[in-house]
C-alpha cells in the first residue's frame, strides 16, 4: 500500500499561485537552460519552449555555436548564449544571474562538458533542475555528488536512476536506495515512470496525471524545463517538482482524446499546457 502523498488537484491546488495581475516580465521570472550538442539541438530547444510556455517571464538558452540558428529560428521568444566550440558545450558563461537553471537535455558527455559542468557546480548560486547527460556525467563522477546544492532537483529516468544510485533488486529497494540518496545529499529526486514519484527526504509524493503517450522522445526534456520555469518562479523547489510532474502529465490526458496514443508528440505537451493550467483555475 502507498504510504506517501497523492499528487491529485486538490493536492496540487494547496501549491498553485496564480500570475498576479501587475506582475511583469522583470519579476516573472529568468530561467537558465543550458544543453544542446551536434544532432541534439532539439533537446534544448523543446525544454526553452516549455519554460516559456509555464509561465515564466524570460528564458535563455545557452547552447554549442551550432544551436544558434536552430534555436533563434524555432522559439523566436528564447534569447540565446553560444559557447565557444561549434558541437558541444565546453564553457559555460553567461552575464546575469538566472532565478533558475536547468541543464542537461542534449548536452553529451564530452570531457570538456564535464569539465565546465563541474565548474557550474562550483561557482553557481541559482536553484538547479539537473537532467539526462548532466544526469549521466555526474553518475560517471559520484564524487560531484557532495557539489550539488542543497534542494537541487535530479529528474532521472528508470536507467538514469541505475547510474545515479546503483542496481536494485526489488521497488522497495528502489525507493530506500533513492531516500536515501536525497538525504544523504539534500536534493529532490523526480523518479520518472508511469506514474512519477517525487523523493523529498522521507516524504513521498505519487502523480496521478500522465499514460503512456508520454512515452516519446523529448518527454523529460519537456519536463525539464516545466520545473526550471517555476523554480524561476519562486517556486520552492519540491513544490516547482510537484506541480511541473502534475501538470505535464496532465497534459497528455487532456490532448488524448484528440491525438491518441501514438500520434502524441513532445510538442503536443508544450501546446497543452496552457489547457492544463486553466484547469486549476
Ligand atoms: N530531440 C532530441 O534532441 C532528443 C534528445 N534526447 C537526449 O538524448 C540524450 C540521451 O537520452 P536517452 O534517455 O535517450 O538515453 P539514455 O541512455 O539515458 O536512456 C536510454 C536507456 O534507458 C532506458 N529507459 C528509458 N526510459 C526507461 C524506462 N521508463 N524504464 C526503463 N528503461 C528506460 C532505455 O531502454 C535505454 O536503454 C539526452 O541528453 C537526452 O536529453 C532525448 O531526450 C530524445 C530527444
Ligand atoms: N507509460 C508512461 N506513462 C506515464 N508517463 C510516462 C510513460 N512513459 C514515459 N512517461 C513520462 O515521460 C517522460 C520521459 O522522460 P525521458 O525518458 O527523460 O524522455 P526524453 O529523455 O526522451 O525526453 C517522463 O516524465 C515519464 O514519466
Ligand atoms: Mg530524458
Amino acid at each position: 500500500m502507498f504510504s506517501g502523498i497523492l499528487l491529485d488537484k486538490k493536492e496540487i491546488l494547496k501549491y498553485y499561485k496564480p500570475i498576479a495581475v501587475d506582475t511583469h516580465k522583470g519579476i516573472q521570472g529568468h530561467a537558465l537552460l543550458i544543453g544542446g550538442s551536434y544532432g541534439k539541438m532539439g533537446a534544448v530547444c523543446l525544454s526553452s519552449k516549455a519554460a516559456l510556455k509555464t509561465g515564466c517571464g524570460l528564458v535563455t538558452a545557452f547552447v554549442p555555436k551550432c544551436g544558434y540558428d536552430i534555436v533563434q529560428i524555432s522559439i523566436p521568444e528564447v534569447m540565446v548564449l553560444t559557447d565557444e566550440k561549434r558541437k558541444c558545450i565546453s564553457n559555460i558563461n553567461f552575464d546575469f544571474q538566472p532565478n533558475a537553471i536547468g541543464i542537461g537535455p542534449g548536452i553529451g558527455q564530452d570531457e570538456v562538458t564535464q569539465k565546465t559542468f563541474l565548474k557550474l557546480l562550483r561557482t553557481n548560486k541559482s536553484p538547479l533542475v539537473i537532467d539526462a547527460d548532466a544526469l549521466n556525467i555526474l553518475s560517471k563522477n559520484k564524487a560531484w555528488f557532495l557539489l550539488l546544492p542543497a534542494r537541487t532537483i535530479l529528474t532521472p529516468h528508470p536507467k538514469e536512476l541505475e547510474r545515479l544510485i546503483g542496481e536494485w533488486n526489488s521497488e522497495e529497494e528502489k525507493f530506500e536506495k533513492t531516500i536515501s540518496f536525497s538525504l544523504q545529499y539534500n536534493v529532490i529526486v523526480v523518479m520518472k515512470g508511469a506514474p512519477t514519484h517525487i523523493v523529498d527526504g522521507e516524504t513521498i509524493y505519487k502523480n496521478t496525471t500522465g499514460n503512456p503517450a508520454l512515452a516519446t522522445a523529448g518527454s523529460g526534456d519537456v519536463l525539464t524545463g516545466m520545473i526550471t520555469s517555476l523554480l524561476a518562479q519562486s517556486y520552492e523547489a519540491v513544490q516547482a517538482a510537484i506541480l511541473g510532474v502534475y501538470l505535464h502529465g496532465l497534459t497528455a490526458d487532456i490532448a488524448l482524446p484528440k491525438t491518441g496514443f501514438q500520434s502524441f508528440i513532445a510538442s503536443d505537451i508544450i501546446g497543452h499546457i496552457g489547457e492544463a493550467f486553466l484547469s486549476l483555475e
